[in-house]
Parts: structure tokens; C-alpha cells; sequence
């Protein structure tokens, strides 16, 4: 999936509704204290205020307030779905999200504006009913594909109301932040009547108590999804499929035990409530907090994960605020103003949804795969299983628990009931913190994911940061031609946009939260251990006390059941633990992408400078770099890089199954599970995955393996002219040192690292022939007007002859040649003339010998470097721009060797500007120049 271009923002709009005073309310003689003033404008007055108070006199009684929208008991419902809602169908047919939420105090008529009665219908129906006729009248040049989901949130669970059986549900966050529910119901239809009837099927599951406030008291969340799919009917291989999604939500009530008079699991239900509306509020405060970037904690309940997209992301939001006009509901209506009031400074940035259907076939193929080998495995598990309950019951606890109390009715029933209330409590426990574990872990991943994805940001902006300033150092070059380069002059750093700031900013508070969830999980995890003891001591205590081998058997079978529903929970926790490694390892693959293309510019840079001083290499290199240059032209590396991606996503998007109950699942667990499995368990002792525990799980991956392997085979860069510093070498050791690999590779690194030391010593020897050739030539060709120059180049020859190894301080270079291959390529003979002049011109009796075969392979190389360049250059049109500047420094934050090595050689080699020394007479056209940079952007 992706967002199309035209994004903006959009403020949230918020409209208020007062409900008409009810009966009760007047009964206990309260009076009207809120009014609507005008279409935008509510005033409440304060019931406590004494008009006759003479002290208070000059003090305003009332607090008015503006809406986008106002309503009062004067609106019908056609009135507040036409000015609130109906605006946003058009935008989801076409591919935007849009979210409408219904918030205020128990009884102040959410459900009333959400669903409201068969006479007078709110808006869930409204708005299908005018969805399904915009797409009728579209469907003869559009296709539209319309599916919805329809879920609760209750007690921080998760139900789907189109399928209750299905138990708790789990939120999920693909890669691109839009939160899924896993496994939900989702039902294809076309017609709005359809979408009603489900509907009201579904409301008759939600909770719903009556409390002090309101006889149908609506206790938990419900959420109705709408998804519109809408392709082009005109058929076209890259075809572009727009989403658009609908989240049409009405809220619990935000109360106060005391006013509800709550006592027991109402009090829970309100906790729960509470939490996630305070959650709410919370967020509400961070997002329209309009001076610092406050972090906004979603994370804190199911609610704010699940709206994070329609408060800060991208959807058009509308939230309608319900009050009552009661004096006795002052507090509640206050609070429920002040809040609304808040959210119309929020913004969200609205962005179109677009789907490539190629990939959507793709993933669709993938599912059809994956369910058919999940139907084989299945099958054979039952086949080997030998005789099982029928369909209907499997692995279903409360089926099982049916058939428990049929054979108890024939034994002792009491005693039986008993001691499987006692045994089921126990599991029930078990199974709530094991699943509180189950969210607790994947939080934690999440949070390790939007870590890596906030690392991500800030090390690009730090590549394009050390790229500016290198541009502008430049400029500055050429400003100051002719003076002094080293004045010493910094440059002001650019400033930091705001997803850099934001991204250190959720770093640190992501960070704080890891630190609690470690917590949480390490007392959840005493407690699991103490229930699951608790729990095995009546698992043998009960058969015992049982006479009856029938009882026996049935609470053996109890047991099991339990086992099983804990191994459920178990592999929807693998399951979930596998889709977060794919999205983290997606991040990774990012970042290695980035420092492969990176490696490829240093690569190219450094040829091109072999290249225009007919530097010689060794032979073993030069077959290196064919190697290279073929992956480059076969495109294998993209072809691999670009299908891993694809898979990726398609797992990603397909959403989590939902793991049956299968009794003995232990035998069937296919490899991969296995291996998630493995994961997992290496995973749950310790929920504090550091960044070296992420890396064991990574390790443990074939995946990963891979990517580390590959990392492995990435062309090290070759440091040309010796310039290499300690401190980039030291770097590259401690990389290597600190990649959770090191240990692993240690033996395929170290070889690596010798030969580069090598190429290192004798590249840098050759470079001091070359320069001293090359001054002796200019010496003598333009000795008088070089006398500056020549000055200039001794003393650069100096500096280099003089300079230290990097690898061995103390040897001097001449003597570090290691071995008599590469003595021979150093001799000056061998050496190609900085004046341009060929090797074999200059020596023609000598034999090229094999650092020279490169040189004389040049013409030809030399044209399909080109060719390749052009290719190189489409393939990253913009970082690959040609310029007339200098070479460009490589800055990365990894590696800051690309500015040393500019640095170097502008100290060294090069005048200002990174330009070639230019000849007082002949600007330009000095032949010994380094070459003109071919990319220009970073
Ligand atoms: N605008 C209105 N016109 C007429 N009756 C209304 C209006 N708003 C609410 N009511 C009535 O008020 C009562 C409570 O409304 P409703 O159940 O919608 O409240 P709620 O905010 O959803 O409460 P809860 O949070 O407890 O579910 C219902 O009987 C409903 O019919």
C-alpha cells in the first residue's frame, strides 16, 4: 500500500449535540443549563453560581463555546448526519480514510446519534445507505469491492461482533503504521439493509447493563468498520486499486463510579472505560498541545491504538460530543466541553490510499497457497489423531464444558460442580495473564519497531545533513578561490525538520515505556508462575478426592483443554512475534539498502579516480570489481532486494490467522511455526529485548542469516591514496566488533581485513610514485610558472611519503610493501603518468605486468563503465545527477569517511573547491585532474 502525493491537513471537526432533558432528570428537579446560541456557538451556565452573589457579581455566570457544528434538541438525526458525516463519503469511495466518533457521559445519546431506533435511524445506517448509492451510481466506470468489520472493545478485549465465538482478538500495526485487528470477521456486501441487519444482529451481542445514568447503558466501544476498494473498470496490468476506510464509533460513556453508583464489575467496567477515555484524553491533550511536540502515547489503551490513525494520522476525523442539558450533569458536561473544545486544534494529514493491484493478486495467490497447505496439514492431523469430537465441538472450552455437565448430571452433580468451577477459575486466570503477557510482549516488539523506524529517520537526515554541509563547503571553496581553504570555517548546522526532532523526541519516550512494559511483564510473570503452581496443585489434588472414573476422565479432558487453549494462546503469540520480526527485519533491509548504495557511490567515486589517473590495481581486485560490475549490470541485487520486498508486504498484509483449538498440536507444528516457536520461546523468558537480545532473535532466523551473509559479500570500499585514517579503520573494527554476527564471522572478516590492509599499504606507495612522477613532469615542463605549484606539490609529496600508515604507524610506507607482487606494481616504471600519459608510452620495454592489465583494459572497461553509469545514474535519478563539483564527500553517519577523504585530499592533492590544480595557462586542462563528481546528491 501506498499514500498518493496530494496530502494535506485537515483539521478535526467537532460538533456538539445536547440531547433533550429526559424525564428522570426533571423528576429530580434539575434545569436546563446548556443552549444552543447559535449554529456554532454553546453556552453553559454554572448551576452553583448565586445570581444574587454581590462578590461574584462581575464574574460571568456562563462559558460559551464554538463548534464547527451545534445542536440541540431541535436537530433530527438527518440533520446531524448531513452536516457531520455525510461530506466524508465521497472522500472514502475514492481512497481517503475517515473516522466519526460519537464521545460524552453515559446517557447523553451516542448510541441515540450512532445507531438510533427503526424510526429514526442514525447514522451507522445514513451513511451506508448513501455509500452504496454513490457507488451505484459510479459502479458503471468503477468496481468496488465493500467490506466491514464490526467490533467492541470491552474491558480492554477485543470482541467481533459479527462473530463472538472467535474469543479476544489482537491488534496489530503493519509496517506502515495502520493498525488491523487480527483475524476479525470481515463481510463482503452491497447493499446497505444487508449492512443493518448485521449490524443490529451484532448490537444485540455488545455489553449492555443498565446503570444509575442510563437504563441501556452501552459498556464498552463499538467499533464498525467500512472499507471501499474502488478499481478502474478498464483493465490494466498496473492497476491502481484506491482503500478508503470508514470508522464509524460510538463510545462507551465517560463516567465516574460515583455518579453511576458502581459496585463490582460495573466499578471494573468503568476502570476499563475510564482508562481508555483517559488514554483518549491524554492523546486528545498531546495532539492539540500546539507548542512543543508532546509524545502521544497511543499505546496506553486498545481505544487510542485503534484511533491513532483518525486522531493524529491519516483520516478526516469528525467527533460529535453529547451532553446533557441537566443542571445535575454540569461536571460531566463541563469536562466533556472542555475536551472537545481541545480536540479542534487537532490535525490529521490526509492522504489517499493506493493499492498496486499486481501485488495485490500476488498477495492474494500467497493466502490461497498458505490456506491450502494449512487445510493438508490439518487434515493429516486428523487422520492421525484416530477418533475426535464431533466437528461443532472441537477444542471449544465451552463446548467441552457442556459435556462436562452432562456427565456430571449422571455422578454427583454438586461436588463435580464444584470442583470444576474451582479448576475452571484457575485456568480462566491463567489464560487472562498469559494472553496480558501475549500483549505485553507485542507491545514491546511494536515499540522496538517504531524505535528502528525513528533511527531510520534520524540516519538519513544525518546522510542529507553531512551532504549539505559538504555542498556548502564547497561553495564556499569556490567563493574563496585563491585565499587560505583552512579558515576554519563552519558551517550553521540546518536545522533539524520536524520528523528528525519528533523521532528523537519518541526515541527517548519509547525508551521510558520500554522500561515500564519490562516491569509490568517481570510482576506478570511472578504472577503467571504462582497461578500456574496453583493451578497444578488442584490439577492432582481433585482427581484424588473424585471417586467415579467417568468424573475422572472428564476433568483429565478439562485439563487438556486448558493445555490446549494455553498452546492457542501460545501460537498466536509466535504468530504475532513472526510478523513483527517481518516488519523489523523490513527496516533493517532498508538500512542495509541505504549503505549499499552508499558502498556503490564509494565504489564508483574511487574508480573514477583509478580511472583518471591510470592508477594500477591488483589483479585479484580488478576480478573483484568485474564481479561487481556484471551484479550491476544483471540487476540481480535489485531483482532480489525488490522481490523481497514484495514478499514481505504480503505477508505483512495478510492478516494474523485464527489459530483453531486443535487438540495435540505440539506434533503438527509446521517447520516455520517451529522455528517462530523457537523464537518465541527464546523470546518470552525475557521481555527485555534489548538491542542485543532483538539481535539473538535475528540470529536465530534463517532470514536473517541470510541478510547477514549478504551483508558479509558487500564490496568493502577501496581506500584509495592511502588516506585512510585510524580512526575509519578503527570504526570499520568496531562495526565488525559490534554487528551481533562479530563472533559468527569473525573468520570470514578477518581474511578480508588483511587484504585490504595490503591493498592499502601498496595502493598508498603507488599513489607517492605517481606524485612524484607527476611533479617531476610538471617540473620540467612549466618550471617557471609552476613555482608555486611545484612548492605546493613537494610538500604534498612530503606529507604523503611522510604520512603514517594507518595500520602501522611506525613502518614508513616504502617498506610496508607486502609482498613482491606488489612491489613490482609499485615501481615507477609500472606507474601511469599523472600528466595522462599512458603506462606503456611512458615504459613501453616493460611488461605490464598484472596491476597493469587493468589500465590496458581501460578502452573497453572504460565503455561499459559508461554504459553502467548510465544505467547507475537512471536507477537513482537523483542522488545520481550529474554536477560539475568536485568529488563528493560519502558522509554517513556509520561513516564519515567520505569527507576525510576529500578532506585529505584537498590537503594533499587538491586545490580549493576540490578542483584539479588548474594550470595558470591552461585552466582546466590539467591532465592529472581528479575527476569531475557524477553524483550530486546524497
Ligand atoms: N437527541 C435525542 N433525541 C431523543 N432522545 C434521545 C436523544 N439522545 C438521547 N436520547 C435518549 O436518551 C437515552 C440515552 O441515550 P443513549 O443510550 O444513546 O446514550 P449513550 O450516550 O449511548 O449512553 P451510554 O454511554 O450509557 O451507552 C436513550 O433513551 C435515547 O433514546
Amino acid at each position: 500500500m501506498k499514500e498518493g502525493k496530494e496530502s494535506r491537513d485537515q483539521q478535526l471537526t467537532v460538533a456538539l449535540r445536547i440531547r433533550p432533558i429526559s424525564m428522570v432528570e426533571l423528576e429530580e428537579g434539575a434545569t436546563l443549563i446548556a443552549h444552543k446560541v447559535d449554529e456554532q456557538v454553546v453556552v453553559l451556565m454554572d448551576p452553583m453560581e448565586d445570581p444574587e452573589d454581590i462578590l461574584r457579581a462581575n464574574r460571568s455566570r456562563e462559558k460559551s463555546y464554538v463548534f464547527d457544528m451545534a445542536f440541540d434538541f431541535t436537530a433530527t438525526q438527518e440533520m446531524v448526519y448531513r452536516t457531520t458525516t455525510k461530506g466524508l463519503i465521497e472522500g472514502v469511495i475514492s481512497g481517503y480514510n475517515a473516522t466519526v466518533f460519537a464521545y460524552g457521559p453515559t446517557g447523553c445519546g451516542k448510541t441515540y446519534t450512532m445507531l438510533g431506533t427503526d424510526h429514526e435511524p442514525g447514522i451507522y445506517a445514513r451513511t451506508l445507505h448513501d455509500l452504496f448509492r454513490a457507488i451505484e451510481e459510479t459502479s458503471d466506470d468503477m468496481e468496488y469491492e465493500v467490506s466491514m468489520s464490526y467490533l467492541e472493545i470491552y474491558n480492554e478485549m477485543i470482541r467481533d461482533l459479527l462473530n463472538p465465538s472467535l474469543g479476544f482478538l489482537e491488534l496489530r500495526e503493519d509496517a506502515k503504521g495502520v493498525i488491523q485487528v487480527a483475524g476479525i470477521t470481515e463481510v463482503s456486501t452491497i447493499n446497505a439493509k444487508e449492512v443493518m441487519q448485521l449490524l443490529l444482529k451484532g448490537n444485540k451481542q455488545r455489553m449492555q447493563e443498565p446503570t444509575a445514568a442510563n437504563q441501556t447503558s452501552s459498556r464498552s466501544h463499538a467499533v464498525l468498520q467500512v472499507t471501499v476498494r474502488q478499481k478502474s473498470r478498464i483493465r490494466n496490468i498496473m492497476q491502481e486499486v484506491r482503500v478508503g476506510r470508514l470508522f464509524m464509533i460510538d463510545l462507551a460513556g465517560s463516567e465516574r463510579a460515583s455518579q453511576t453508583q458502581n459496585r463490582g464489575q460495573r466499578m471494573k467496567e468503568g476502570a476499563h472505560i475510564n482508562r481508555s477515555l483517559l488514554a483518549l484524553g491524554n492523546c486528545i491533550n498531546a495532539l492539540s498541545d500546539k507548542g512543543a511536540h508532546k509524545y502521544v502515547n497511543y499505546r496506553d489503551s486498545k481505544l487510542t491504538r485503534l484511533l491513532k490513525d483518525s486522531l493524529g494520522g491519516n483520516s478526516r476525523t469528525v467527533m460529535i460530543a453529547h451532553i446533557s442539558p441537566a443542571s445535575s450533569a454540569f461536571e460531566e458536561s463541563r469536562s466533556t466541553l472542555t475536551y472537545a473544545d481541545r480536540a479542534k486544534s487537532i490535525k490529521t494529514t490526509v492522504k489517499r490510499n493506493l493499492l498496486n493491484v499486481s501485488y495485490h493478486i500476488a498477495q492474494y495467490t500467497r493466502i490461497i497457497s498458505d490456506l491450502r497447505s494449512e487445510i493438508q496439514r490439518l487434515k493429516c492431523k486428523i487422520n492421525g489423531q484416530g477418533p475426535r469430537p464431533a466437528q461443532g465441538e472441537r477444542g471449544d472450552i465451552r463446548h467441552i464444558q457442556a459435556e462436562v455437565q452432562l456427565h456430571s448430571s449422571l455422578c454427583d452433580r454438586q461436588e463435580m460442580d464444584q470442583l470444576r468451577e474451582q479448576l475452571i477459575s484457575a485456568f480462566q486466570e491463567q489464560m487472562d495473564v498469559q494472553r496480558q503477557l501475549m500483549e505485553l510482549e507485542n507491545s514491546y516488539m511494536e515499540i522496538q519497531i517504531e524505535s528502528t523506524r525513528h533511527l531510520l529517520t534520524i540516519a538519513v537526515w544525518d546522510q542529507e545533513k553531512r551532504r549539505r554541509t559538504q555542498k556548502c563547503r564547497e561553495e564556499l571553496r569556490k567563493d574563496k578561490s585563491g585565499k587560505d581553504l583552512d579558515t576554519g570555517d563552519e558551517q550553521p548546522d540546518a536545522p533539524e525538520p520536524q520528523d528528525v526532532i519528533l523521532a528523537r523526541e519518541n526515541i527517548a519516550a519509547l525508551m521510558g515505556e520500554q522500561k515500564k512494559l519490562r516491569k509490568q511483564k517481570a510482576e506478570l510473570e511472578k504472577q503467571f508462575k504462582e497461578i500456574r503452581q496453583r493451578g497444578r496443585r488442584l490439577e492432582e489434588v481433585l482427581p484424588r478426592r473424585i471417586s467415579s472414573e467417568e468424573q475422572r476422565e472428564v476433568l483429565s479432558l478439562l485439563c487438556k483443554v486448558h493445555e490446549l487453549e494455553l498452546e492457542n494462546t501460545e501460537m498466536q503469540s509466535s504468530a504475532l512475534l513472526k510478523d513483527n520480526v517481518i516488519r523489523h527485519k523490513s527496516y533493517v533491509v532498508r538500512r542495509f539498502e541505504q549503505h549499499r548504495s552508499l558502498c556503490d557511490r564509494i565504489i564508483q567515486q574511487q574508480r573514477q579516480i583509478i580511472h583518471e589517473y591510470h592508477l594500477s590495481v591488483p589483479h585479484h581486485l580488478e576480478e573483484l570489481y568485474e564481479i561487481y560490475l556484471r551484479e550491476l549490470e544483471e540487476g540481480s541485487l535489485d531483482q532480489v532486494a525488490s522481490l523481497d520486498r514484495v514478499a514481505a508486504k504480503a505477508l505483512k498484509d495478510t492478516t494474523l490467522p485464527k489459530i483453531p483449538q486443535l487438540p495435540a498440536a505440539e506434533s503438527a507444528l509446521d517447520s516455520d511455526q517451529e522455528s517462530m516457536r523457537t523464537l518465541g520461546s527464546e523470546h518470552q523468558p525475557q521481555l527485555s529485548l534489548s538491542g542485543s537480545d532483538l539481535a539473538q532473535v535475528f540470529r536465530t532466523s534463517p532470514r536473517m542469516r541470510q541478510i547477514k551473509s549478504s551483508a558479509v559479500l558487500t564490496p568493502p570500499p577501496i581506500h584509495v591514496n592511502g588516506m585512510v585514517t585510524q580512526e575509519v579503520l578503527a570504526s570499520l573494527e568496531s562495526h565488525h566488533n559490534s554487528s551481533p554476527d562479530s563472533s559468527e564471522n569473525c573468520s570470514d572478516v578477518l581474511p578480508l581485513f588483511a587484504e585490504r590492509r595490503e591493498i592499502l599499504s601498496s595502493t598508498k606507495s603507488i599513489v607517492v610514485k605517481a606524485a612524484r612522477r607527476r611533479s617531476r613532469v610538471l617540473e620540467s615542463d612549466r618550471l617557471h610558472l609552476l613555482e608555486p605549484m611545484k612548492e605546493r606539490s613537494s610538500l604534498s609529496l612530503h606529507s604523503l611519503s611522510e604520512s603514517e600508515d594507518p595500520l602501522s604507524p611506525e613502518t614508513p610506507a616504502s617498506q610496508r610493501l607486502p609482498c613482491p607482487g606488489l612491489q613490482h606494481a609499485a615501481s615507477e616504471d609500472n606507474l601511469s603518468s599523472s600528466t595522462g600519459e599512458t603506462a606503456s608510452r611512458l615504459c613501453p620495454s616493460h611488461s605490464p605486468g598484472p596491476w597493469l592489465r587493468g589500465h590496458k583494459q581501460g578502452g573497453k572497461k572504460g565503455k561499459r563503465e559508461e554504459s553502467l553509469d548510465g544505467k547507475r545514474r537512471k536507477q537513482r535519478s537523483r542522488s545520481f545527477e550529474v554536477t560539475g563539483h568536485g568529488v563528493r564527500a560519502v558522509p554517513t553517519p556509520a561513516d564519515p569517511l567520505g569527507c576525510r577523504l576529500l578532506e585529505s585530499n584537498s590537503e594533499h592533492r587538491m586545490p580549493a573547491g576540490g578542483q584539479p590544480a588548474p594550470h595558470p595557462q591552461a585552466p582546466g586542462k590539467a591532465k592529472g585532474r581528479l575527476p569531475q563528481s557524477q553524483y550530486a546528491g546524497g
